[in-house]
Order: structure tokens, then C-alpha cells, then sequence
């Protein structure tokens, strides 16, 4: 029947749900993001039966929580637990003033699939990875998913269709287009800036630029964003032609909240890695497969890459675009943006 939604449409609805502070159901438990839980809804859960706070493994370790299952730890909820208990364990932001947070006890045992799926889809609706889960019944109205398809749905390529694309001229290169992509799901859109014409036969001069709407549109110094898409724009002018993908990616795949929480941690004196690991992050919760599926979808197979980022060359090699070469895009150091592009050359990889 074409008139039941998919599953990829049911998790765009359980992705807006949690945002707005409603519990989803997977798999026979009912799952709220911490974030956005209210003190109305958390005593009606808990009301329910025992809960668990669901956290990532990469958090569970700054609380030194015990994590016995894959990824991910379930610390026992007390009964009289109220949000400020459960936002301290999920929130790092007060973890230097209020070290000693728990004790934490976890659970071990039993099918975490439900819990590994509500935290994948925590991220992907770019919340705190933090959930409150309770084993209960499905209740009428809230949105219900299986994990085991929900979580194969949520590690899968997400399909792009083009909508549409107009001529816009940039002071960087006159004749350029900017088209722009949307995922099936109607998720977030992806763009990509055509400059001049180039030849589909020949390697493109190309860029796979992660949105960053501080270094990007406010000019931060904190990064080095902002020089390099205007560095490329202006490279590709120059060169008569090239495509930008502006992937729509911001903090590395957690989002402009999360990364602003990153900032508050870094300026405590964590690096931008350590940073997205308290919270609950991978370093980069980034899927680049949607660049090669963009590139491909323009027609080219073959892009002279400007990027430091080797894994950025090794996911478009791995979905078949050959990178002929790469070019570096390297943007000047200031005070404020150093310890980043050290951090981003010692631990990320970057060659800088
Ligand atoms: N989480 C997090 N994201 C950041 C931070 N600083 C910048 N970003 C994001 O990092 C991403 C940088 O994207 P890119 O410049 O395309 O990628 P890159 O991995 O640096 O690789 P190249 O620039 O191609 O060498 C953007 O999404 C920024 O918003 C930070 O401290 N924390
Ligand atoms: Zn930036």
C-alpha cells in the first residue's frame, strides 16, 4: 500500500519527534532524548518501569561508567533520579565544576539493539547522544520503529534527487551554477556549485566543503573554513572551472548545537577532538559517501581534490572516483585557530 509511510519516512518523523521532545518506541522500549525530555514526560516514563540512561561508550568513559555492551553503556535510572540528574551525566558541559556525578551502575545482558538504534538515531537527528529508555509497551500515537531495519536504514547511503539548478554569478567566477540535491526522506539538502563548463572526460578540479556556518558565513578565526571554500571558489575562477560540493555537514556531522557545545568544552581547554568525545562523539560523525554519489550523479568520475583530509581522497577512491591528484588547500594560521590545525595534523590525520 503506497500510502503507509516507509521506513526511512517513519525515522524523518522519529527524528522530528524526539526533537520536539516526544518518545519514539523501538523494539519494546519507549525512547526519549534527554535533551529535550520534560519533567511531565520523564515522571510519566518512569512511571512505566525501570529506566535506563543510554549513553555512548565514548561518554560513558569520561563518567568512568562501566560499559559491558558494544558501544554503548545503560546506566540504572534511581527511582527519584529528576532531569538535572539525568542532563549532568548526558551534558558534559558541567563536568569540571561537578566532577562526581553517579555512582553509575550499568546493566549488563539482554538485546542492546534497541538501545544502539536510539542512540543512532539520536545522532542523526543531531541531539546530545543521551536516551532514556524504558521497556513498555507501544503507547497510541507515538511512532514506532524496528531497530534491526532502523539501524541498517541509518548506516545505509541516503538517496539524493536534484530539484533544481539556476545560474548565479559569484565574484569568484562569473559563470557558475548552483544546484541543489535533496535526500529522498526530505532530510537535509546538499549543494553543489558548477563553475564554468567543465569537461565530464577529464579529472575536475573539486572540493567536498563540510558546511561551517561560523568559519563559512560569520568569518570565525576559530577555524580554517571560512579561507579555504573562498580559497576554492577563487582557485577554481581562476582555473575556468571546477565543482564545490557545500555538503550541509556542519561540526563534522553533529551539528551547529553540539558543536557550539564542543566550543564551550575546548575553551575549558579540551582539544576538538577530546571535546566530541565528551560529549558522546565519534571525531567525525561525517558521511562522505554522499560527495561521490554527488559527483557521480554531475557526471564526473575523475577530480583533481583540493583537501588536506586523506580519508576524504580514500572514501571517493572506495565509491569509485578516481582522484588524480590532490591538492592542498592550505589556509593561514592565526592565534585562535593554531592549536586546532595541530590537533587536526596530530590526531586527525590531516596533512598540514
Ligand atoms: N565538531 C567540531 N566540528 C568542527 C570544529 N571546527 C570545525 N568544525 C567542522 O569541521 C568541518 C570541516 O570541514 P572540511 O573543511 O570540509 O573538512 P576537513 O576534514 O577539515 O578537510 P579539508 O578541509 O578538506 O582538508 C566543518 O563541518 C566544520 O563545521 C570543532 O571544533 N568541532
Ligand atoms: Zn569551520
Amino acid at each position: 500500500m503506497s500510502l503507509i509511510p516507509t521506513l526511512a519516512e517513519t525515522a524523518a518523523r522519529a527524528r522530528a519527534d524526539l526533537r520536539m521532545g516526544l518518545p519514539v518506541v523501538i523494539g519494546g522500549h519507549l525512547a526519549a532524548a534527554v535533551e529535550t525530555l520534560s519533567a511531565a514526560r520523564l515522571a510519566d516514563l518512569q512511571a512505566l518501569g525501570p529506566a535506563a540512561l543510554v549513553l555512548t561508550a565514548r561518554r560513558a568513559e569520561t563518567l568512568k561508567a562501566r560499559i559491558y555492551d558494544p558501544g554503548l553503556a545503560r546506566v540504572k535510572v534511581p527511582g527519584d533520579a529528576d532531569l538535572g540528574w539525568l542532563r549532568a551525566l548526558s551534558d558534559p558541559a558541567g563536568d569540571l565544576m561537578t566532577p562526581m556525578k553517579g555512582p553509575c551502575f550499568t546493566e549488563r545482558g539482554g538485546d542492546v539493539q534497541p538501545h544502539q538504534a536510539a542512540l543512532a538515531l539520536a545522532k542523526s537527528a543531531q541531539l546530545l547522544p543521551a536516551m532514556l529508555m524504558v521497556p513498555a509497551a507501544p503507547q497510541p500515537g507515538l511512532t514506532s520503529l524496528q531497530p534491526g531495519p532502523l539501524l541498517a536504514l541509518l548506516a545505509s547511503e541516503t538517496a539524493m534527487h536534484p530539484v533544481v539548478a539556476a545560474r548565479l554569478p559569484l565574484g569568484a567566477a562569473e559563470r557558475t551554477r548552483l544546484h541543489i540535491f535533496r535526500p529522498d526522506d526530505g532530510g537535509t539538502e546538499h549543494y553543489a556549485i558548477e563553475i564554468g563548463d567543465p569537461p565530464r572526460d577529464a579529472p575536475v578540479l573539486a572540493r567536498l566543503h563540510s558546511a561551517c556556518f561560523t568559519g563559512d558565513v560569520l568569518g570565525s578565526l576559530k577555524c580554517d573554513c571560512g579561507p579555504q571554500l573562498h580559497g576554492a571558489l577563487t582557485a577554481m575562477g581562476k582555473n575556468g572551472s571546477g565543482v564545490l560540493l557545500y555538503l550541509n555537514q556542519e561540526g563534522r556531522g553533529i551539528g551547529l548545537a553540539n558543536k557550539m557545545r564542543a566550543y564551550d568544552l575546548q575553551n575549558q581547554g579540551f582539544d576538538t577532538v577530546e571535546a566530541n568525545h565528551r560529549l558522546g562523539f565519534e571525531d567525525d560523525e561525517r558521511d562522505f559517501r554522499v560527495g561521490a554519489a554527488l559527483l557521480r550523479r554531475l557526471g564526473f568520475t575523475s577530480t583533481r581534490l583540493m583537501t588536506n583530509n586523506p580519508r576524504k581522497v580514500a572514501m571517493l577512491e572506495s565509491h569509485g572516483i578516481t582522484v588524480a591528484e590532490r591538492v592542498p588547500l592550505i589556509a593561514a594560521r592565526n592565534r585562535f585557530n593554531t592549536d586546532y590545525l595541530d590537533t587536526k595534523s596530530s590526531k586527525s590525520g590531516h596533512l598540514l
